[in-house]
């Protein structure tokens, strides 16, 4: 685990000293948009037009934030348009890699071994976390957007005019009700299970867990009243969620300590959790040898041992 100052990799795990042990998130630094006809979007500059193998998307199967991106990408059936590199489940002291392994894609652009290299080939003064997911332009040799939630919102319409699967998950008429549950979402339970995961004091760590389990009590109430969290509609909303939701008994639950509840024991969650994996292609982009491995055998400082439980069992398939 590290970070790029000016450019140059140094091996160095999350500051949580002068916050009080608390983990906080640093902002994405790549803030572009593509559009239909390469004009600007909400931030960022323009000339990033919408052209099939153009893009190139690098995620982690473990990571949540990229799997958000993998699925837009197939429920849009963009796959054919933008070409996909995996990194290793595994993120040591040169952070991700390409090393060979199961499910890794290496990148056909730079040939890189490491991921900070894509970050030096975009700006080679870089500083900052060498995140993914990442959105690389071919043409203009820089990252688009490396910033899932942009990138889904990119991946949701920009490339409708090429042939894109049809499918908003961004409609106008929910976009108020769709920011306001991801407003929550994020603060207590997508970024929640890591501050309580990466907390450094016992303070720190309950403050977390406490929104976190309120915000699954609430959510569980919403799901009493209807399938998806904005109604008869999948929505952004519920793709943002699903990829917590998937890891949440595999792993928040035990390696992060998010252990007041399991998604299995939410009646609701787990029929909603269920229904997301079922929906036609998601199942694909979820792969648990990738998760586990990283979570576990990444983080040292909170599982010295790198040994990767074998459960829980899930019952993700059952009808
Ligand atoms: N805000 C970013 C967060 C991405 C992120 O934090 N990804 C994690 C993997 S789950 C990562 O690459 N972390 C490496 C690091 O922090 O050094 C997004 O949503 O795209």
């Amino acid at each position: 685990m590290g970070l790029l100052v000016n450019g140059i990799w140094q091996d160095q795990w999350y500051d949580t000293e002068s916050t009080g042990g608390r983990f906080v998130r640093q902002d994405s630094q790549f803030r572009h948009w593509i559009t239909p006809n390469g004009s600007p979007g909400p931030s960022g500059n323009a000339g990033f037009k919408a052209e099939a193998g153009r893009y190139h998307l690098y995620v982690s199967l473990a990571c949540p934030w990229a799997h958000r991106a993998l699925i837009f990408r197939k429920l849009k059936g963009l796959e054919g348009m933008i070409d996909v590199s995996v990194v290793h489940w595994l993120m040591r002291e040169k952070g991700w890699t390409f090393a060979p392994g199961p499910g890794v894609v290496p990148d056909p652009l730079f040939k890189a071994e490491y991921l900070y290299q894509i970050y030096t080939q975009a700006n080679a003064q870089y500083s900052g976390r060498v995140t993914v997911p990442i959105l690389w332009d071919k043409e203009t040799q820089t990252i688009v957007n490396n910033e899932s939630s942009e990138i889904i919102r990119i991946f949701n319409s920009a490339f409708d005019g090429l042939g894109a699967k049809p499918g908003d998950y961004y409609p106008e008429a929910l976009r108020a009700e769709i920011n306001a549950l991801n407003d929550r979402i994020y603060h207590t339970i997508n970024n929640g299970v890591y501050k309580c995961g990466f907390a450094t004091t016992q303070t720190a760590y309950e403050e977390a867990i406490a929104p976190l389990f309120e915000s699954l009590d609430w959510l569980e109430g919403i799901l009493q009243d209807h399938r998806y969290l904005t109604g008869e509609q999948i929505t952004e909303a519920d793709w943002r969620l699903f990829t917590t939701l998937i890891r949440f008994d595999a792993v928040y639950v035990g390696h992060f300590k998010c252990n007041l509840r399991r998604i299995q024991d939410y009646p609701n969650l787990r029929l909603y959790l269920r229904d997301l994996y079922q929906q036609p292609g998601i199942a694909e982009t979820v792969n648990f040898q990738h998760i586990k491995g990283h979570y576990y055998e990444s983080h040292l400082t909170i599982n010295p041992t790198g040994i990767v439980p074998m459960g829980p069992a899930l019952d993700l398939l059952i009808s």
